[in-house]
């Protein structure tokens, strides 16, 4: 709601040192796992709506459904992105707009992400991790499990957004792609020798890559070489073609928003499926009952034979297995929005200008919304409908019209991947210590090396 001027007060908190504000104490906290403390500590002193100052600007934390329900859906606030995110991302990607710009570029990446889309590429992604299983997993007594998966990803959205299959053009991009990460959250001072810069030119690169292909793709579709469906950015280019003014997408738009779903698209994936690999390695009986769901589904299926869209559907038990993993590892610890005008929340006024910032892992950790919220139960996924969850309680993928556009891709390569894991690998944890860091994603100790056995029958 919009504030009766003079009646609401700012939040409770204190905005800390000039500049500096909180930022170091919040960074220090991620990299020391205990990020989540520090904000739940500030919820305990404040409650659950307070002021700080994080990267050089006054922000308001918000906690808890409601809270979330307001960040995801208030019209009054709009999507903010560190300063070095929109310098390396460009300034059309769907993280920069918003309003009608926002619509339709969501739209053009939805229409590629739809399942009836992506039911065409389960064998595609498929194939991809029966490959990477075959050559860097079969055979080996250990290996470490979040380069594999970070790469395991790249590979494939990098084929479905592309159509790039192995190869040198590939390994290149995702050299580009390690640097451009680094520079995403760094300080965007542009001079030789900072990470920035270097992230700044891998950027570059990257982009004349991705508009290489969108130039060939262009000729390949006029050649009738390529349909709506090859890949995202024969689909962003057909839209182009086929519906006129409204859905138009300029080269640079389709070359920023690549980038963007490149990045959102495998980083946040791989950390998922690290994750419940490492959950399974302590759990035996949520992997047990995940080893019978996937040998129910291989039993009926002859040696070789691929996955099909039912096959996916019949995961069930795996998907809430992924979903309890978001809830306590969730990838993405919160994000910012900025207040495009003064507007009140639970009687606290947010001025015009003032960031907000929402964290996941209040609300996933609330006792009264998640019952014994440290254990780890997927049975609290069985019934998502149920209203036993308030709504905006589980926010993994956000919520509102900008909810995660790749949640359903990721649900099939997270499905497919487990599927060809669990029936072919046992596996132990190298480091027995339950800990991991964020920067800001999270990132296990050593990156989860593992001991491996191959199961016997594959
Ligand atoms: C486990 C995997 C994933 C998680 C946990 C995740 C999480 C999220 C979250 C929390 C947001 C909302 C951020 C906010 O409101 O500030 C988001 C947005 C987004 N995600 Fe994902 N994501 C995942 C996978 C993917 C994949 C596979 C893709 C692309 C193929 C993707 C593309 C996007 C895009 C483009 C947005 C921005 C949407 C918009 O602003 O309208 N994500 N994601």
């Amino acid at each position: 709601t919009k504030p009766r001027p003079g009646t609401a007060k700012l939040p409770p908190g204190s905005l800390g040192l000039p500049v500096i504000g909180q930022s170091l104490g919040l960074l220090r906290a991620m990299r020391a796992n205990a990020a989540e403390r520090w904000v739940q500590d500030r919820v305990d002193r404040y409650g659950p709506v307070s002021k700080l100052s994080l990267f050089g600007a006054p922000t308001v934390l918000l906690t808890g459904p409601a809270a979330n329900k307001f960040v995801f859906f208030s019209g009054a606030l709009a999507l903010q992105q560190p300063r070095s995110t929109q310098r390396i991302l460009g300034e059309r990607s769907i993280l920069e707009l918003t309003g009608a710009d926002h619509k339709r570029i969501r739209g053009a990446l939805a229409e590629f992400l739809k399942p009836d889309m992506l039911r065409l590429y389960v064998g595609k992604i498929e194939g991809e991790v029966r490959r990477h299983l075959d050559e860097s997993w079969a055979g080996r007594a250990t290996v470490t499990v979040m380069p594999l998966m970070k790469r395991l990803t790249f590979d494939i959205i990098s084929l479905l957004l592309f159509g790039l299959e192995r190869g040198a053009v590939r390994d290149a991009l995702a050299g580009d792609f390690n640097h451009v990460m680094d520079g995403m959250w760094a300080v965007p001072v542009d001079l030789p020798f900072t990470v920035f810069r270097q992230s700044l030119k891998a950027s570059a690169s990257a982009r004349r890559v991705i508009a290489g292909i969108t130039r060939e793709t262009k000729a390949k579709l006029e050649r009738g070489e390529a349909s709506r469906s090859s890949n995202l950015i024969a689909c962003l280019l057909s839209l182009t073609h086929d519906a006129g003014a409204t859905t138009h997408l300029s080269e640079e738009e389709i070359v920023d928003n690549s980038m963007v779903a490149l990045i959102a698209g495998h980083d946040t994936s791989s950390i998922l499926m690290t994750f419940m690999v490492r959950h399974l390695a302590n759990d035996p009986d949520t992997l047990a009952a995940m080893v019978q769901e996937h040998d129910e589904i291989a039993k009926n299926k002859g040696d070789g034979e691929a996955l099909t869209w039912d096959d996916l559907a019949k995961m069930k038990f795996t998907w809430r297995v992924a979903l309890e993993t978001l809830r306590l590892v969730p990838p993405i610890f919160g994000s910012f929005r900025r207040a495009l005008e003064d507007v009140e929340f639970a009687g606290y006024l947010i001025p015009k200008g003032w960031q907000v910032f929402w964290a996941a892992s209040v609300t996933h950790m609330d006792a009264a919304i998640f019952h014994d919220p440290a254990k780890f139960d997927p049975s609290r996924f069985k019934d998502q409908s149920s209203a036993t969850a308030p709504p905006c309680s589980f926010v993994a993928f956000g919520g509102g019209p900008r909810i995660c556009v790749g949640m359903e891709f990721a649900r099939i390569e997270t499905l497919v991947t487990m599927h060809h894991l669990v029936r072919r690998f046992r596996w132990k944890l190298c480091c027995k210590e339950d800990t991991f860091a964020r920067d800001p994603m999270p990132s296990p100790l050593h990156g989860l090396p593992i001991q491996l056995e191959n199961k016997s029958s594959h």
